[in-house]
């Protein structure tokens, strides 16, 4: 997919992603404080290809996931990670199309350009079936997702995806049995909740249909 070298962890210094606070507050007369993550909304979107029969998913190397896979012993600034004893491909994540809001669009149209570049398939606006909004993340993030479905053609597809700029992202089609196993495998599925939510929705209220 792509090989991952030369890795140590720094110290954040300025970053538009995400912003560090502690909040202050008094809770029944006691006062406390909690340290957590400002970051963008995002939008998330199953997208089942309808012919083919399978669902539309990408694959890409997640940093966070991989830091979660080291030590913490062995996460200390500057100090270069051994990946051969950590290998990188335990940072490769499963997930539904997705992505930050970070544009002046509806969240249906961010949901659509999601689609475009990431999995290339070019689908109206008007195709996207809302599903609803979450928290995704409550301990140390505070940000909404949205998700929708969306169901796909051949004749939709335009480009290979993979994503924009930097971004390398694989697209890969997992038939209804094959995500079954996936999610309900014994190891370490390596996909976040969102993913785990749609792929039980769209179970639950859409694989029966087909
Ligand atoms: N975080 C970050 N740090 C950088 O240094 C950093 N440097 C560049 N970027 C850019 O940010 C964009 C992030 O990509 P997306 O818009 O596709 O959003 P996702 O990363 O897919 O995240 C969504 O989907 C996830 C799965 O459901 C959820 O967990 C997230 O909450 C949800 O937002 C890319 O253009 C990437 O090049 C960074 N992004
Ligand atoms: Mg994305």
């Amino acid at each position: 997919m792509n090989k991952i070298t030369d890795v140590v962890m720094k110290p954040l210094e300025k970053s538009i992603y995400l912003k560090p606070y502690t909040m202050h507050f008094t809770q029944n007369g006691q006062k406390k404080t909690w340290d957590l993550l400002g970051i963008h909304d995002s939008v998330a979107i199953i997208i089942y290809n309808k012919l083919r029969k399978v669902l539309i998913l990408v694959k890409q190397f997640r940093p966070a996931v991989y830091l979660g896979t080291i030590d913490p012993q062995d996460r200390q600034i500057d100090h270069p990670i051994d990946t051969a004893k950590y290998p990188p491909e335990n940072g490769i994540t499963i997930e539904l199309c997705a992505g930050i809001v970070d544009k002046q669009l509806s969240l249906a149209e961010i949901a659509r350009e999601e689609i475009l570049e990431e999995c290339g398939y070019d689908v109206p606006v008007g195709s996207l079936e809302l599903i609803g909004s979450y928290r995704s993340g409550v301990g140390t993030s505070a940000s909404v997702q949205t998700a929708y479905y969306c169901e796909v053609t051949d004749a939709m597809k335009v480009t290979q995806g993979g994503g924009t700029d930097d971004e390398l992202i694989d697209v890969v089609e997992m038939t209804v049995a094959e995500v079954k196993d996936y999610v309900t495998q014994r190891d370490v599925v390596n996909s976040p909740p969102s993913f785990l939510f749609g792929i039980y929705w769209f179970l639950l209220n859409k694989s029966s249909k087909y």
